[in-house]
């Protein structure tokens, strides 16, 4: 704050405190307005929340007093607190709670059904830290996993089930479920739930209540189509929400059906080029963050997963207890690339997903708004990238249906990837200790003097310098799966004919250029060529001989002249023997024959693979032990059951 007499005043702790309490008894959404407990209003503030987002406001008290609701709120804006808060209120402080059940054995009060497993265990997970800080219990009922464990549960009584229809109509087949004394039947997701597939369970399970003016339902969602609303052809809605229902539409008629946190984009991109383009998409929008990929098939979520290194697949062809781990994986920041079909594309809440890509226009505009709803979440923004083949796919259904204008762009240039890596490089400069200053500065001070360059412009080269060592890197660590990939695109077959090798010179060295990126991506030559021009200094980039990219466009191949060679292996992070569980794609060299120009193809190929040291060895033998031609062939015969052999790591 900026006193009279200009100077700045501190606010004690005492004071903000108190500014703190104000500002919030001004929030008309404060918790503190509404009819929530104590206990209730510590937990929520436990997990950061001080007051109501819209939707839980408006729906708050018409629950709370007894009414069926039909809410609806675009994504991420909290509509399983909305419902969550006033039935634990209801149930315990509240109108239910003296009707509500206790004791050994109890049916529960209340059902919320959701579409899927994942969804399922994240609402169950939220009931049970505000359900459980007032006494109540839950329970999840999920297939996939074993029976056991959930009819003991039913059986010693609980308040609050959460589940899928499929399982739970099991539970009832098998009457280890008693739905009779119902107070509340929930579903999320309502238009999800009431498709084919799900209808008939769930008309069988919401029809198990005994006496159907004592229960009150709640339909919620991002998407209501008019059929859920309005009743008409859909039997269920008609059939269980009472006549004098209340609706609570956030949404309502505005053209813009999907978040309006999250920036949409449209990429055009053909199928094949997919798995290059998405690494680089991710590079240049996910900000660092979590990136979760849709497809629209199984088969192609297994393909991209597997493609992608560090991604993991979730789809529903997986085992339960694969789902589970990967998902809480994801959720932990074990690896940030999920590639999922539908079975994540409702619902699901993970913390820091900042994009989402969607491999191909979905099917109906409801998957797109709650696929790209999984970014941009309670207040916060993310970006949700479609790509879309101009031959065949259309996405002005999507556009005109979900109200999104969609920013069209191109696939991320090397220069944008250049960019983004710019700005790593800037933040990891800012990480950099101060400590540091004084070792450097007479050589920064140094460089500025001498140098017609300005500061800003030395700092920009220092930027581009670590830049491309963030994100080109002539050495890389990566999974041994990945690595081998890289040497099978490296076979002489696959480059072209005027690839390097027919370069070859006494005086040459062949060079194997992997991309980090790339692992997970393209190179092209404009990249390739973006190294050279940091790397080298500008009159050797022309000595470049023979630029070739490897078949699987993840590689590239060239010859430089050996005493340059060190410019190359300069950002090298590993010399020698590999460690297992982790290797190192080393700079393949060949040195060519002694007669330039006779060595046949696949000898230079040979000598690359074998590497420089094996090529050394048999150097020493030979001028040590003067060995013959046959001897040194079979010592590049061992040394190459040695490499096979070390391939075993895998
Ligand atoms: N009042 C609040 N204050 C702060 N954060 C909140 C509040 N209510 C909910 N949140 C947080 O907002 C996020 C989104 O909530 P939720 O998953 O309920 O959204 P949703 O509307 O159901 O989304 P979707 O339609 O995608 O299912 C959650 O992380 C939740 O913890």
């Amino acid at each position: 704050m900026q006193l009279g007499d200009g100077r700045a005043h501190e606010f004690s702790q005492e004071e903000t405190m108190r500014f703190d309490e104000i500002n919030k008894d001004d929030d008309p959404n404060a918790l503190t307005k509404f009819r929530i407990s104590k206990a209730l209003r510590d937990t929520l503030k436990e997990k950061g929340i001080e007051s109501l987002f819209p939707i839980q406001a408006m729906t708050f008290n018409t629950i709370l007093d007894g009414s069926d609701l039909v809410g609806r709120a675009r994504t991420g804006q909290g509509k399983t607190l909305a419902f969550m808060l006033p039935i634990l209120e209801s149930l315990t402080d509240g109108p239910a709670k003296a009707s509500r059940r206790t004791g050994y054995g109890r049916a529960p009060g209340v059902l919320v059904l959701l579409p899927t497993r994942e969804l399922a265990t994240q609402v169950f997970s939220d009931f049970e830290i505000y359900g459980g800080s007032l006494g109540l219990k839950c329970c999840c009922l999920y297939g996939g996993s074993p029976y056991q464990p959930q009819q003991i549960q039913l059986k010693r009584g609980v308040d609050i089930v959460v589940g899928t229809p499929g399982r739970i109509k099991d539970h009832i087949d098998r009457g280890t479920i008693d739905l009779s004394a119902l107070k509340f039947r929930v579903l999320d997701e309502a238009d999800e739930m009431l498709r084919m597939g799900f209808v008939e369970d769930v008309e069988l399970i919401l029809g198990k209540v005994e006496d159907a003016t004592r229960v009150q339902t709640l339909l919620f969602s991002a998407t209501l189509p008019e059929w859920v609303k309005h009743y008409s052809g859909c039997q269920i809605a008609a059939k269980f929400l009472k006549r004098d229902k209340k609706t609570t539409d956030l949404v309502g008629n505005e053209k813009m059906k999907a978040s309006t946190n999250v920036r949409h984009i449209v990429l055009p991109c053909s199928s094949s080029a997919r798995s290059q383009i998405i690494p680089d998409v991710i590079r240049c929008y996910s900000s660092g963050g979590r990136t979760i990929i849709f497809t629209e098939t199984k088969d192609s979520a297994s393909t991209l997963a597997g493609l992608l290194p560090g991604a993991h697949a979730l789809h529903g062809d997986i085992q339960q207890a694969t789902r589970e781990v990967t998902l809480s994986s994801f959720r932990s920041g074990k690896f940030s690339t999920l590639v999922a079909t539908n079975v994540a594309a409702r619902g699901l809440d993970i913390d820091d997903v900042q994009l989402i890509i969607q491999c191909e226009p979905p099917r109906d505009v409801e998957a797109y708004i709650h696929r790209s709803g999984r970014t941009g979440r309670a207040g916060k923004t993310g970006i949700a990238v479609m790509l879309y083949d101009p031959r065949k796919s259309n996405f002005s259904k999507i556009e005109r249906e979900s109200g999104v204008k969609f920013e069209h762009m191109s696939a991320p240039q090397p220069e944008d990837i250049a960019k983004v890596a710019g700005a790593e490089a800037a933040e990891t400069i800012a990480q950099i200790s101060d400590r540091v200053i004084p070792v450097f500065k007479a050589a920064a001070e140094e460089l500025v003097k001498s140098s017609v360059l300005s500061p800003v412009e030395l700092l920009s080269k220092a930027l581009a310098k670590i830049a491309v060592s963030l994100l080109l890197k002539v050495i890389l660590k990566s999974r041994v799966d990945h690595f081998s990939l890289q040497w099978k695109a490296m076979l002489p077959f696959s480059l072209s004919a005027d690839g390097p090798f027919t370069h070859l010179q006494y005086d040459m060295l062949t060079c194997l250029l992997l991309h980090e990126a790339s692992m997970i991506g393209s190179i092209d030559d404009g990249s390739v060529r973006l190294v050279h021009n940091i790397f080298l200094p500008e009159e050797k980039v022309e000595s470049i001989r023979g630029l070739s990219l490897t078949a699987d466009g993840k590689g590239a191949v060239f010859d430089v002249a050996s005493e340059d060679l060190d410019h190359f292996i300069a950002e090298k992070s590993f010399r020698g023997k590999p460690r297992s569980g982790e290797i190192v794609a080393t700079i393949a060299r060949t040195r060519a024959g002694k007669r330039r120009g006779k060595i046949r193809r696949w000898r230079a190929w040979w000598w690359w693979f074998l590497g420089e040291k094996r090529w050394e060895v048999v150097r020493w033998e030979r001028r040590e032990r003067g060995i013959s031609r046959s001897e040194e062939r079979q010592i590049l015969e061992r040394w190459r059951w040695w490499w096979w052999r070390k391939r075993s790591w895998k």
